[in-house]
């Protein structure tokens, strides 16, 4: 029998009333088994869940590591006032708070699982809108964010009264962000038209085209998303898209309305969750369809695209935030546990995953999420983001490699000795931060990159937005009475051959 892990989470749990405290034995298996016990020790409240992997062991030895493990760690929090806080770590050293042990298994299993679990719910806001039009949008945000409308469009009054709600100092931050992500978008521009001639009379070529409308979704639920608005709009806008749609929930915040007047969009909408991509896709009375949908959201927001793709194309499933490190002996716990909280905060479904063959750093980073959750003003959010995240110890860095391209995380932070050579072996990742000084923190904001990327492992087969998301390739060919002769009599063959007799005669009678 070996002790897996030991794991202590703070739930917040409301006060026991009589300031006693709660055992109990929630599951136990062969292979598994998990032993909750909730405590209250100076007002703190606390769950410990203990967990053992356990072979062919006997009941009684099974109660004796339990007695052992609640001894060590009740030990542990007599000693200090308040464990979480900054300071006062847990002294066990093999305890960890708020990180787990993962397999690449149940991570996939996770990030998908989250999505299809609200497909139900998506496809019922999916109906209403295609029957009632504007008024399903009315009542569904009333519905879903308490918001009674009297209009559905972003009343432009509302954008230029923003710019008196918000500082110079956050405009100019802003300006230069959008600075840094159209530098980079424009270096993704290809020629408006290619011509080639491939040999003599065979003149081929691309014609590339923005898209007419599109819509973008501004998230707005759990945090105010700016950044976004400029993603999404700097990168249609360099593609030459003359019809920008944005939606996000009612009561945007000043700094989104800025954001939107800066970025210029055309037009704008206070709608948000699924009814706004149902809205933007099947179009309403008030809102005309647009041709692609784009931009990031909440699993409910991702369903509704996923789902709608019929009517609209996507970019790609762009869901609830991702962190994935892939770091050796050399890292510091301290910035990995700060990238993985910065992830964490976005959403309860947001998820975080260290892939390494370090035990001893996967322990340091346990006990530095510890630390640096105590204060942090979003720490609801990250625990529940935490409950499914975690690290994964790999044989090797090259089998820490394989694993994470498994994971095709959205986010990859590389933090490694060699990270060049770590990255070569990379495959599957929406965007990738190496080194210590590169937060995720730099992509989420202003060094220029797109921070709409594919989620739930979907990095496999996706890109991050880019100009190209906006634009199509229309193939051209010109081919000449000398050119024609070079492959007529291939095109005739293969023509009767496949039977279609139309095909030949259109290419013989030129040839007469
Ligand atoms: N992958 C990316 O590129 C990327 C980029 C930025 C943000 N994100 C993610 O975007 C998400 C933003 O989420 P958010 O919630 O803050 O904002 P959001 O705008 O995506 O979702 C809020 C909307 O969800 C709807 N909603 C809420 N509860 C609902 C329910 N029970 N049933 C139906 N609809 C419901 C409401 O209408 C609300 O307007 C986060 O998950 C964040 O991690 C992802
Ligand atoms: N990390 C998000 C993408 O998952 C993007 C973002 C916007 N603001 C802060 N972060
Ligand atoms: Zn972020």
């Amino acid at each position: 029998m070996s002790i897996n892990s030991f794991i202590v989470r703070s739930l917040q749990l409301p006060p026991r009333k009589n300031g006693t405290h709660a055992y109990g034995l929630l599951t136990a298996s062969r292979e598994h088994t998990e032993f909750h016990r909730k405590t209250s020790l100076r007002g703190v409240n606390i769950t410990e869940v203990n967990c053992f992997r356990i072979q062919w062991c006997s009941r009684l030895s099974v109660m004796f590591f339990y007695v052992l493990c609640v001894f060590r760690v009740r030990q542990d929090l007599i000693s200090n006032t308040d464990p979480l806080k900054k300071g006062n770590t847990v002294r066990t050293k093999h305890l960890l708070m708020f990180w787990q042990p993962l397999s690449v298994e149940s991570w996939i299993g996770m990030r998908r699982g989250s999505l299809s679990d609200v497909k139900d719910s998506v496809n019922t806001i999916i109906e209403d809108v295609r029957v009632n039009g504007d008024k399903a949008l009315f009542s569904l945000t009333e519905k879903f964010d308490h918001q009674k409308l009297s209009s559905l469009e972003i009343p432009p009054e509302e954008i230029d009264a923003a710019y008196d709600q918000v500082s110079p100092e956050l405009v100019q931050a802003l300006i230069e962000a959008e600075a840094r992500i159209t530098q980079f978008h424009e270096l993704q521009k290809s020629k408006t038209l290619w011509l080639e001639e491939m040999e003599p009379g065979i003149t081929l070529g691309v014609k590339t085209t923005p898209l007419d409308r599109i819509g973008a979704y501004i998230p707005g639920g759990r945090a105010a998303y700016p950044s976004t608005v400029l993603m999404t709009t700097v990168a249609a806008r360099v593609a030459g898209v003359p019809e920008i749609v944005v939606c996000t929930p009612p009561k945007v915040n000043p700094l989104t309305l800025v954001a939107l007047d800066i970025a210029g969009v055309d037009e704008a909408y206070q709608l948000g969750g699924a009814q706004a991509i149902a809205a933007m896709a099947l179009g309403t009375e008030t809102i005309r369809p647009v041709q692609k949908i784009v931009g990031p959201g909440n699993v409910f927001v991702t369903q509704a695209k996923m789902m709608l793709r019929e009517y609209a194309d996507i970019d790609f499933p762009a869901g609830p935030s991702e962190i994935g490190i892939i770091a050796d002996a050399s890292a510091e716990p301290r910035y990995i546990a700060a990238d993985v909280l910065a992830q964490a905060e976005h959403d309860p479904n947001a998820a975080c995953v260290l892939v390494t063959d370090s035990k001893k750093l996967a322990a340091e980073v346990g006990e530095e999420i510890a630390v640096q959750i105590a204060d942090a003003p979003r720490r609801d959010i990250m625990e529940k983001a935490l409950a499914h995240s975690g690290y994964v110890i790999a044989e090797s860095m090259e089998d820490a490699t394989d694993l994470m391209n498994r994971i095709a995380p959205e986010h990859l932070s590389i933090q490694t000795v060699d990270a060049l050579s770590t990255l070569s072996g990379i495959r599957h990742a929406g965007s990738i931060f190496i080194g210590p000084y590169t937060p995720v923190a730099c992509g989420d904001y202003a060094s220029g990159t797109n921070h709409v990327l594919p989620t739930a492992g979907y990095a496999k087969s996706y890109s991050a937005l880019d100009v190209n998301h906006f634009m199509k390739r229309s193939q051209v060919q010109m081919v000449t009475r000398e050119g024609l002769e070079s492959i007529g009599d291939v095109i005739e063959a293969l023509a009767t051959a496949e039977g279609l007799a139309a095909h030949a005669n259109s290419v013989r009678l030129r040839r007469e």
